[in-house]
């Protein structure tokens, strides 16, 4: 089993070198970092009980940032005190990743592997981070059941993707590909988006308990991104446990 799409990786690999230009074409990713960090910091923090007040809070727990990309949220997590370990199925991603840490002086354990290849050199992590990435693997379903094996019993899964909706259509393809340009035409295929119900569904078949299902919404008008519980309609965010 494989979970990697070769056309989809060649679109990451072709982008590689712009993931830490804040204008360049993860300029959307750039803009929903707060937020999205905010999500999973407080998700984290909640399962495990972490002193939101230390210095490192994540101190002792092991994350695993899959489809890490240039690493926009592997970085924080280390500088929370995590012992991070990101992987990506592009080699350019993760050569662009490791500069990076390097350069803000954070240890982070960069990998060029997808999923399957952590599972069967035996890793078990406390979080599993899978941000953007099941709208672009090979088989989401098999993807998650991954992600379950790669979490210790009582870990916690933290998966970010697109709902398929209408609006989905306009906000990330419409309006981010064709009108803003953000993104090269392509980077997102609408029907590869993937409703909370069905990735809920995922997830309870791959035996976890989801725990929470947040919306990430952009608002244009104050150009700012928010969470929300009843707004799932475009961004998304489902946390799940992996039982004891
Ligand atoms: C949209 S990016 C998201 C990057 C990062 N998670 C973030 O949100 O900032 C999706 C990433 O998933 C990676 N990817 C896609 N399929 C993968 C797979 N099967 N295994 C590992 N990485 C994969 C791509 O190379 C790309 O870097
Ligand atoms: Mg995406």
């Amino acid at each position: 089993m494989t979970s990697i799409d070769p056309d989809e990786i060649a679109k990451f690999e072709a982008m590689a070198a712009e993931w830490w230009d804040p204008k360049g074409k993860f300029k959307p990713l750039h803009m929903m970092n707060p937020v999205r960090l905010d999500y999973v910091t407080d998700q984290i923090a909640a399962e495990f009980s972490c002193d939101r007040r230390a210095l490192r809070p994540f101190e002792g727990l092991r994350i695993l940032d899959i489809g890490c990309g240039g690493g926009l949220i592997a970085e924080p997590m280390a500088r929370l005190g995590a012992s991070v370990t990101g992987a990506d199925a592009a080699e350019g991603n993760i050569a662009v990743a490791r500069l990076h840490a390097q350069q803000q002086g954070l240890e982070i354990d960069y990998r060029a592997a997808a999923a399957e290849t952590l599972l069967a050199e035996g890793e078990a992590f406390d979080v599993v981070l899978a941000l953007e990435i099941v709208e672009h693997v090979a088989d989401p379903a098999a993807f998650i059941r991954s992600c379950r094996d790669l979490l210790r019993p009582g870990g916690l899964a933290v998966v970010s993707t697109l709902n398929r909706t209408a609006r989905s259509f306009g906000a990330a393809i419409v309006g981010a590909e064709w009108i803003m340009r953000w993104l090269p035409r392509g980077t997102h295929e609408w029907n590869r988006f993937i409703t909370p119900d069905e990735l809920a569904a995922m997830a309870e078949g791959a035996g976890l308990q989801v725990v929470d299902r947040r919306g990430m919404v952009f608002n244009p008008l104050s150009w700012r991104w928010s969470l929300s519980s009843r707004d799932l309609s475009v961004n998304y965010a489902l946390s799940a446990r992996r039982p004891a």
